[in-house]
């Protein structure tokens, strides 16, 4: 069997607009009303179709380690710099759980570049997942057509959904196939009405050099007695109304921040610096709030790098549609 072509993608974070808990279920997931936008910081994915058996990934930080590590005021050898090669990878687990859907025969060989950092609620690993997946779906189709012929692209839906909540968003499958910026999850997050946005999104985002614990976050949340819903926003945010203001929330913004103390400065910081609709994005512990323009926010970034106390990575956004495009490298 010979390999296949290389396949590569640029996996983008998420930012949560609306998070509220509507219940807590039986199986320790909490049901949720949850509003995310792709943004366009990235990783970037290659994957190739091999005959060895196997799932070999390589990883790296962008532009590089040093760098990376430097802007956080942390060394090299920081766990917030760790990532895993092996099975507790969310890529290495996508493609073995498609290998083993489609019967296939063969490996991969895989290079992941890593930007998006971890711990940041920004569903990085989740992305690199789905991206994993429609790559490996790609590479695939060339060298066993026969093995993906006639099969629907919503398996890998189901796919994505076991291997994690934030997954099933970054696949951007849509009912009527469009692309787009947002939408709405319901159940765990795999529940999801794509939405096109108005207007770009532009924010300023700070991850505060701290990784926080999903799980954590959500075993110290409470289900609240009225629930809010983001049917309102949501009509805002495609541009129909429904609120004059943007009326974020992030119901694990408290729970959050009684587990670290890095996640208020960059709060503050982000409203001293004359922004509204300053919120933590999923389980933080990366905060973000909004800008008037792409100039706006590059400029509200490029003073918050210089003036920030402490290791931050700092950037200026802009929402970009999900998924992201598939080359052939
Ligand atoms: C916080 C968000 O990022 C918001 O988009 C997601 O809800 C979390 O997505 P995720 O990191 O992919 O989460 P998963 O890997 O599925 O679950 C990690 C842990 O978070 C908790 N969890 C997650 C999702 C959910 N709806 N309820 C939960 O209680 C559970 O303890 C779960 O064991
Ligand atoms: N592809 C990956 N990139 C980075 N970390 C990964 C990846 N796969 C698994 N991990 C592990 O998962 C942990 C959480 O990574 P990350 O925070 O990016 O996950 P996420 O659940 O998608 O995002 P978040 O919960 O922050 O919204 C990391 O600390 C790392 O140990």
């Amino acid at each position: 069997m010979s390999s296949s072509r290389w396949y590569r993608t640029s996996p983008p974070a998420k930012l949560n607009l609306f998070l509220e808990i509507l219940s807590r279920r039986e199986d320790g997931f909490h049901e949720l009303d949850t509003v995310m936008t792709a943004i366009d910081w990235r990783d970037e994915l290659w994957v190739q179709h091999v005959a060895q058996p196997g799932v070999r990934l390589q990883v790296d930080w962008s532009p590089d380690r040093a760098s990376v590590a430097k802007a956080m005021q942390v060394s090299e050898d920081d766990a917030l710099l760790h990532v895993p090669t092996d099975e507790r990878n969310l890529v290495v687990r996508a493609l073995q759980r498609l290998t083993d859907a489609l019967n296939l025969e063969g490996g991969w060989d895989v290079r992941l570049h890593k930007q998006i950092p971890s711990g940041a609620g920004m569903g990085g690993a989740s992305s690199d997942a789905a991206a994993a997946l429609r790559l490996g779906f790609r590479a695939a189709a060339e060298i066993q057509p026969d093995k993906i012929a006639g099969v629907d692209r919503r398996l890998l839906t189901g796919i994505a959904a076991e291997i994690g909540s934030d997954v099933p968003f970054f696949l951007g499958i849509s009912e009527d196939d469009s692309s787009a910026e947002a939408a709405r999850a319901t159940g765990r997050g795999e529940k999801l009405s794509f939405f096109s946005l108005a207007n770009p999104l532009h924010a300023v985002v700070i991850f505060p050099a701290a990784s926080v614990s999903t799980p954590a976050v959500y075993s110290r949340c409470t289900v609240p007695e009225k629930p809010r819903s983001s049917v309102n926003f949501v009509r805002a945010l495609q541009g129909m109304g429904g609120e004059s203001r943007f009326n974020m929330h992030n119901a694990l913004q408290g729970p959050a921040c009684g587990l670290s103390s890095r996640i208020d400065p960059p709060l503050k910081w982000l409203s001293d610096a004359g922004l509204t609709d300053c919120q933590m994005t999923g389980s933080g512990s990366a905060c973000f709030a909004l800008a008037s323009s792409s100039q706006h926010a590059a400029n509200v970034a490029e003073t918050l790098r210089s003036t920030f106390p402490g290791g931050a990575l700092i950037r200026s956004v802009v929402s970009c549609v999900v998924p992201s495009e598939i080359h052939i490298a």
